[in-house]
């Protein structure tokens, strides 16, 4: 390719780049990649002059502004930092400034993973805070600085006006807790801890920041209106004073080696911080040399970021293990000695397949050595052929599939090796279809290709899954997943209109062996709910007309299994009705009939499936998400969204103890 193809090229893909991360907060390669790509970029155009361009990703900073928030100018441009890579890199750099200037001294920081905001202080008192936005215009976040607690509001020095940046950062605790609440309602987890603490201070609701436990480290002074500083260190000490959580163990420096210890020390305690950091920061510490050194259109010449190179450990592979996806794919999986990698414990890692298990040469028994790719997905860089046990041999991907044991083969123009056995790998899509069938369910509309492309996709793995696809409507819709708006609406509302299915249709689409459609009925009418169905013993089965020995120990065996459990809790947990409707034991209490509820958050003493189990059994609905037709919203602690849904609709909000009392 030639250089100006390249330069297009490499273009193109940052700004790519660049929208997934500041804009849509949410970035495909790591950081580390990326700004592989901004030095490629930026050695070409310096070496090319003839192919530079004003408006080149190099020449500009940061994202766009979003339109909802409100737009402010900055005072000083917000500007970035020159990224070095290596150790030569860093030595350069201090070297370089210790012939410039007269005696410089350095101050070196952690380079917080966060994102930059501004905060303005009018005679002591915050006034403003915005972020960076592209550098000259940055958005309004006040309302949501406010939240965050470690922010003064007040400082005791009254200047007439004070600005000062900083890094806007959630911690790894903050971080872990975000995502399993997350999990918890089913939504999609965080990327990184910069992501989540970026797209929470953008939110227009405050709360939200309160809840996520939003943090702040200040890393620079940038006005003083009435006070001169001659030092940067000195600012620090003195923005400490008046109560500002400042740059976390910032050191001062002489010469390049003690900036390189300390960049050293600071890497090898990176994992174990209770925040992320990229990089460590470089500066030239007196105030007047950084006048003098000023700066380019995007990075100062006063100061450099170091990045750290994502963290390499050695391991060994003490396994091989092939897995079988859901079109018949094996992948193999290296089992690996567990090891701490950059912050967390990995014990295994994808191997892809024949081609990159032969190009990496990795066998069961080798040392290898892991990184992350994109910081978070553990990936084997290499094998150690050195380390290798005398006896070892190349690892083949088996060519019997590990679940049916029927023959795999190679596809023919690509490295993957599959199970083409029908029966095998329709397994999972067969059962699903038969679920949403007209016998089981009566899913109207969702065909088997509706479900295989929901499947390939990933947003059903088993029939719980179902009726939480209502939460992906925009991203299905988006992807073209399974068609039009109108027919995603349709099968949308006929899904939720299984939710209020007699227990009979659900029993039959549990799929259990030998129970069809009838001896399902016969079991809603002798039993009150699907827990006592579960719950019935061989006695009271075997008595029921035409149920044989065979099948009621089939029943028996599939009510206890693990499988029936996980499922069953899904389902009532996103509504689905367990009571059964046409059960001569049925309780006559119907208080709640045409009533719908919504469960949100965690209630004190309840489950959420045993209040929805309570609601059914008196005759409610419950239903995933608020609208008009909701009746009430009962509410625990940490309600999200569909809380302040409610507020703004204007329905009745419940905490446990008042739904206890309907229930006396
Ligand atoms: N993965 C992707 O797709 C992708 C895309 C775009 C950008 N990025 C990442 O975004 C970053 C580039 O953006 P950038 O312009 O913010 O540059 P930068 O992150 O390299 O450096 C500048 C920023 O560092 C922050 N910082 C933290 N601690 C600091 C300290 N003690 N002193 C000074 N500054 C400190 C400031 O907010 C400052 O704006 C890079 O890390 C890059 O990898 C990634
Ligand atoms: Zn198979």
């Amino acid at each position: 390719m030639d250089v100006k193809s390249r330069i297009e090229e490499l273009r193109k893909e940052i700004e790519y780049h660049n929208n997934k991360y500041y804009n849509e907060d949410s970035p495909e390669i790591s950081d580390y990649e990326y700004d592989k790509l901004s030095v490629e970029l930026r050695k070409l155009e310096a070496e090319y002059p003839e192919f530079s361009m004003e408006d080149s990703p190099t020449k500009k900073v940061g994202g766009t502004v979003k339109r909802e928030l409100r737009k402010v100018e900055h005072d000083v441009p917000v500007i970035s930092l020159q990224d070095v890579f290596g150790k030569e890199e860093v030595y350069e750099y201090v070297n370089k400034m210790i012939v410039e200037l007269n005696k410089p001294k350095f101050v070196v920081e952690k380079k917080i993973d966060g994102l930059s905001v501004v905060l303005r202080y009018h005679n002591g008192e915050l006034t403003e805070g915005i972020t960076r936005g592209d550098g000259v215009i940055g958005e309004s976040v006040y309302e949501n600085l406010l939240e965050i607690k470690n922010i003064p509001k007040i400082i005791p020095s009254k200047l007439p006006y004070l600005e000062v940046r900083g890094e806007v950062y959630i911690s790894n605790k903050a971080f872990e807790k975000a995502n399993k609440k997350q999990e918890e309602i089913g939504g999609k987890k965080y990327q990184n801890p910069r992501n989540l603490a970026a797209g929470t201070l953008r939110q227009l609701d405050p709360s939200i920041v309160r809840d996520r436990n939003l943090d702040i480290f200040v890393f620079n002074l940038e006005i003083s209106e009435g006070k001169e500083f001659t030092s940067h260190s000195e600012t620090l000490e003195w923005l400490k004073n008046q109560g500002f959580k400042v740059s976390p163990d910032f050191t001062v420096c002489e010469t390049a080696d003690e900036v390189w210890d300390y960049i050293s020390k600071v890497g090898n305690e990176r994992w174990n911080l209770q925040y992320a950091i990229d990089g460590a920061v470089v500066k030239v510490d007196n105030l007047e040399d950084r006048k003098k050194l000023g700066m380019t259109s995007k990075v100062p010449r006063w100061a450099v970021a170091y990045k750290y190179p994502p963290e390499q450990k050695e391991t060994i592979v003490k396994d091989i293990i092939i897995q079988v996806g859901r079109t018949g794919r094996l992948t193999p999986l290296a089992i690996l000695e567990p090891v701490r990698l950059a912050g967390t414990t990995v014990s295994k890692a994808t191997l892809h397949n024949q081609d990159v298990i032969n190009e990496k040469d990795v066998r069961i028994g080798d040392t290898v050595i892991v990184q992350k790719a994109g910081d978070i997905i553990p990936e084997v860089i290499k094998s150690i052929p050195e380390k290798r046990p005398a006896d070892s041999k190349p690892y083949v991907i088996p060519n019997i599939c590990p679940i049916c044991g029927e023959a795999t083969v190679r596809d023919e123009n690509g490295a993957d090796t599959r199970c083409i056995n029908s029966e095998c790998d329709a397994q999972a899509t067969r059962s699903i279809s038969y679920f949403v069938s007209k016998d089981a369910m009566n899913i109207v509309g969702f065909g088997k290709s509706k479900v295989e492309a929901l499947m390939s996709e990933g947003y059903i793995k088993d029939i719980g899954d179902i009726y939480q696809l209502e939460n992906y409507k925009d991203e299905i819709l988006e992807k073209n997943v399974i068609g039009r708006e109108k027919s995603v609406n349709n099968l949308l509302n006929a899904i939720n209109e299984s939710k209020n299915n007699n227990i009979d249709k659900l029993i039959t689409g549990l799929g259990i062996k030998n129970v069809g459609k009838q001896s399902a009925k016969v079991l809603a009418e002798n039993f009150a709910d699907m827990d006592e169905v579960a719950n019935a013993n061989y006695d009271q089965l075997i008595n029921l007309p035409d149920f044989g020995d065979t099948m009621v120990n089939d029943i028996i065996k599939y009510f206890r299994s693990e499988k029936y459990h996980t499922i069953i809790s899904k389902l009532k947990e996103y509504g689905v009705n367990v009571i059964s409707k046409s059960s001569e034991t049925k309780s006559d209490d119907s208080r709640f009939e045409g009533m719908t509820f919504v469960i949100t958050g965690t209630l004190p003493t309840m489950k959420r499936d045993e209040a929805s189990s309570l609601i059914q059994s008196l005759g409610g609905k419950v239903s995933g998400s608020v609208s008009k037709k909701t009746s009430y919203v009962l509410a625990g602690e940490e309600a999200g969204s569909k809380l302040t849904k409610a507020e703004t609709l204007g329905i009745t909000i419940i905490d446990e103890e008042e739904f206890k009392n309907m229930i006396k």
